[in-house]
């Protein structure tokens, strides 16, 4: 289930029960004559429900939907003026489901905003109508429910941000993966397109990979693919992203780069890699494929293909080096 999904389906279910719930109590301060509290509930749960039906009507934009703010902020702004107007000590406890909601579906530190916000109003009044006994333990309560709730969004904010990393992170290098190469230079020549800024790209590939593995086995190969990896982090300059394909193949995406400047930065590359004594290996060599972006280049099949050609071209130059392939120009 994606992301946007599981929200779309937790809003709703949040909405829903918390509708039913103010809904029971609105029938039940009918039967007992709290005209003042009907109404109260009456309005909350039309609120609940408008939150259920924008949320099933933006369930495409669940991720960032901006009105379940005004519906939240409408909710807990209309149970504080409540609370405040009628004196009804029991209405405090009204408060429980909103801090649950507003933690459920708001971003964290909105919603936490957003219940403290309710909660001092709402613990002001608890102390002042009731006797201190009864308010500490209610305050206890309230403030509880707010942490165990805190700290379980904050846990599950935690874990997806830790799986979106694994989905995209090679788990050798800590490089990006080829998974997420394609999404982010799909992305990069978009803006190169409608800012008129150069794009450049480099495949890179070790040389004699084959004879690393047969000379010091696959774990050899690996420490040295890691190795190069951390090398190439330290070269490249902020904005640059870096990918490891397989156990031998890098890609780099250099956004702001022209033809000068990635021919600069490939040389640079390949000589301080040659130049580096590999701890368990010696000397290594690698043989680079770069090219720019031109006008007639939309896609990402273009820009790497080219630049995997180019490391053929590289290679059959007697690899150690690298080789420059210009990008496609069309007519405008
Ligand atoms: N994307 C990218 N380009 C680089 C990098 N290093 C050099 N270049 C390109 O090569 C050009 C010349 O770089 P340098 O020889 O380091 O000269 P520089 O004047 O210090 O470069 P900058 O101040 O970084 O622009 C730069 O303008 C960039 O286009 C790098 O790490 N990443």
């Amino acid at each position: 289930m994606t992301e946007t999904r599981l929200r779309t389906w937790t809003h709703s279910f949040g909405y829903g029960l918390t509708a039913l719930f103010i809904f029971t109590l609105a029938l039940q301060n009918l039967r007992y004559g709290f005209y003042e509290l009907f109404y109260l509930a009456l309005v909350m749960t039309g609120l609940l429900l408008s939150g259920l039906i924008y949320t099933l009507v933006c369930r495409r934009q669940q991720l960032s939907a901006p009105g379940h703010l005004l519906i939240l902020a409408g909710l807990n702004g209309g149970l504080v003026a409540a609370i405040l107007a009628l004196n009804s000590p029991g209405v405090t406890h009204w408060a429980m489901p909103l801090l649950v909601l507003n933690l459920l579906i708001l971003p964290l530190r909105r919603g936490l905003g957003l219940s403290i916000l309710l909660l001092v109003p709402v613990i002001g009044s608890l102390w002042f109508s009731q006797p201190g006994a009864d308010a500490l333990i209610t305050t206890a309560g309230l403030i509880l429910l707010l942490v165990v709730v805190a700290l379980y969004t904050w846990h599950y904010d935690h874990i997806a941000q830790s799986a979106e990393d694994l989905a995209i992170t090679d788990p050798v290098t800590g490089a990006h993966n080829s998974r997420f190469l394609d999404e982010t230079l799909q992305k990069e020549i978009s803006r190169a397109i409608a800012t008129g800024h150069p794009l450049s790209v480099i495949n890179l590939s070790l040389d004699y990979a084959d004879e690393v593995r047969d000379l010091h086995g696959k774990v050899g190969l690996q420490t040295l693919f890691k190795a190069v990896t951390e090398h190439l982090f330290g070269v490249i300059r902020a904005g640059d992203t870096l990918y490891t394909l397989d156990e031998s193949e890098f890609f780099l995406i250099l956004p702001y780069t022209p033809e000068e400047g990635v021919r600069v930065i490939a040389e640079r590359i390949r000589r301080t890699i040659g130049e580096h004594e590999w701890t368990g290996i010696g000397r290594t060599s690698v043989s680079l494929g770069c090219t720019t972006r031109g006008n007639g280049d939309t896609s990402t099949a273009s820009l790497r293909n080219r630049a995997h050609q180019a490391i053929h071209e590289a290679r059959k130059r007697g690899m150690d080096s690298a080789w420059f392939s210009p990008g496609e120009s069309v007519e405008a």
